[in-house]
């Protein structure tokens, strides 16, 4: 696994290229990415030999990694063949290429037609594209010529090289056209773009290539499975439910009654020792039907508040807040957030209400979440957790997680109320708001992905599957 990833700006890694530039012969790392991206494309078309490859090459150094790779194909047995999108595509890349037996062409510089005589659309002719258009010396879009490129060969699987080139790479906004990967190899550390939306989503598979930059820490990152194993709270051996942390739940109405019991099920995945809940007579009987382990009102180390609370939301949030523990402020309760305002407190708004919260449109947030989320915790003075695909983590000082676990079947209502559920336990365990969202919303859509192993899932699947995730973490107790 390797441990949490880091995401580092494009400033970072031209420093850390420098860095190690000055102490290799010249040339070394484009060899490094060369052979990183070649052998890349050998797994992805499961061999070389007979396949046909076509380069797209850019002006910059991301063409030259192109070529290169080329090369090493064509030495074994590919067809390959490079579409230069300028006149000053690199030289030596073009030189080792032709020496190997490659093809290089200029594409028309009207970029209205392709070098290739008699391909159509369809492009039966080519098994992949290697992207090289651009890589983190781009700026966002494609100049048409490499737009109609990319056009000509639609529907071709395609490798990035470095990043699908058009997309932000320093934001994971994708403002213009760009390209979208099956596959993006990447050199030395991950950047923005590859984790976040909604570029992560044009890069796919992404693969590491180490070529041996020394990184500081990023401030962008993905936990990984170990990573949050490290976090999760573990019960001491002479544990007693109080000394575990108790969660408590304020959510659901008799309008939505659901939501309070999905709130409880989160919260009542086994990580925290007691899960209270406060509200509703009727929403508190059906919560005991299927947890009857959950007690009243009483003293609680987390609250979770807001979902489905409908018009109760700012009372609840207010004698939530009369306790002086972190909280999870969710759904109805994010209208009264200047309220907990210096708390220490998880918003898990969704994009409509991160953009409801800053008074901008939800496609708004959702063209630049990263953005967005950071804004929100700057400005709220808390970690907002803003939920999507790739859910953002983002903390007060600007540091975010992303999360990447999850499937798309998690697009399902009530999961949110589920998810506030978890995050509160691992409050209520003693985690920092940070780790408790970021743990949490790992575990929330790894356990959307264990339950939709059989087939669709409603929300309740979700937290059912909760604690065989966290069981996969090693959590048992220790001695
Ligand atoms: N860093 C590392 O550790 C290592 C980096 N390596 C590799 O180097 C890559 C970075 O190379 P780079 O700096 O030469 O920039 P790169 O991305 O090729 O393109 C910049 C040129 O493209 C042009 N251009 C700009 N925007 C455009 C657009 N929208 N549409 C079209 N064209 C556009 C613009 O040229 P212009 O035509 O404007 O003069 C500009 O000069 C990196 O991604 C990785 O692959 C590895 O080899 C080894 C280790
Ligand atoms: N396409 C998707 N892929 C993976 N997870 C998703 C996707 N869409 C939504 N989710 C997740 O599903 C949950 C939906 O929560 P939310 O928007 O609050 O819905 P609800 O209000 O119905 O509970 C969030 O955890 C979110 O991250
Ligand atoms: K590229």
């Amino acid at each position: 696994m390797g441990g949490v990833i880091q995401a580092h700006t494009v400033e970072q890694v031209r420093a850390a290229e420098a860095e190690l530039m000055a102490r290799v012969p010249a040339g070394t790392l484009m060899q490094r990415a060369a052979y990183g991206l070649a052998y890349a494309v050998v797994d992805f078309l499961a061999g070389a030999y007979g396949r046909r490859v076509v380069l797209l090459v850019g002006s910059g150094d991301n063409g030259g990694d192109a070529l290169y790779a080329g090369a090493v194909l064509a030495r074994r047995g590919a067809y390959v063949e490079a579409w230069l999108l300028s006149d000053s595509a690199h030289k030596g890349g073009v030189a080792a290429l032709r020496g190997a037996g490659g093809r290089v062409r200029r594409t028309e510089p009207t970029g209205r037609r392709a070098p290739t005589d008699g391909s159509t659309g369809s492009n039966p002719r080519f098994d992949v594209v290697v992207d090289g258009i651009v890589g983190i010396g781009g700026r966002p879009g494609l100049r048409e010529e490499a737009a109609a490129a990319l056009d000509r060969l639609a529907g071709v699987p395609l490798v990035a090289v470095d990043t699908p080139s058009g997309v932000d790479v320093d934001t994971g906004e994708t403002p213009e056209p760009h390209a979208v990967a099956d596959v993006t190899v990447t050199f030395g550390t991950h950047k923005v773009a590859h984790l976040v939306d909604p570029a992560a989503g044009a890069a796919g598979v992404v693969q590491l290539v180490d070529i041996g930059l020394d990184l500081p820490p990023a401030d962008v990152e993905a936990l990984q499975a170990e990573d949050v194993a490290a976090l999760l709270p573990r019960p001491h051996p002479d544990a007693q439910k109080y000394t575990r942390g108790v969660v408590g739940v304020r959510a659901g109405s008799a309008t939505y009654p659901g939501a309070g019991l999905l709130s409880v099920s989160g919260a009542a995945c086994g990580l925290a020792g007691m899960v209270r809940y406060v509200g509703d007579q009727d929403v508190h009987d059906l919560v005991h039907e299927q947890h009857p382990e959950v007690v009243g009102a009483g003293r609680v180390q987390a609250w979770v508040v807001g979902s489905g609370s409908a018009d109760g939301a700012e009372g609840t949030l207010r004698e939530a807040l009369a306790d002086d523990v972190p909280l999870v402020v969710d759904a109805d309760a994010l209208a009264y957030v200047d309220l907990a305002h210096g708390r220490p407190v998880v918003l898990t708004p969704h994009a409509g209400e991160l953009a409801t919260m800053l008074g901008c449109e939800r496609v708004e947030v959702e063209d630049r979440p990263l953005h967005h989320a950071r804004t929100a915790a700057e400005r709220y003075d808390a970690v907002v957790l803003l939920k999507g695909r790739r859910s953002l983590v983002a903390a007060p000082d600007g540091r975010v997680r992303v999360n990447r676990t999850g499937t798309p079947w998690l697009a399902t209502a009530g999961a949110g109320d589920v998810l506030g559920g978890v995050i509160g336990a691992l409050l209520a365990g003693g985690l920092t708001p940070y780790d408790a969202a970021s743990a949490g919303a790992w575990l929330h859509g790894a356990a959307a992905t264990l339950a939709a192993q059989d087939g669709p899932i409603v929300a309740g699947d979700v937290a059912r599957a909760l604690p065989a995730v966290a069981g996969t973490l090693h959590t048992s107790p220790p001695g």
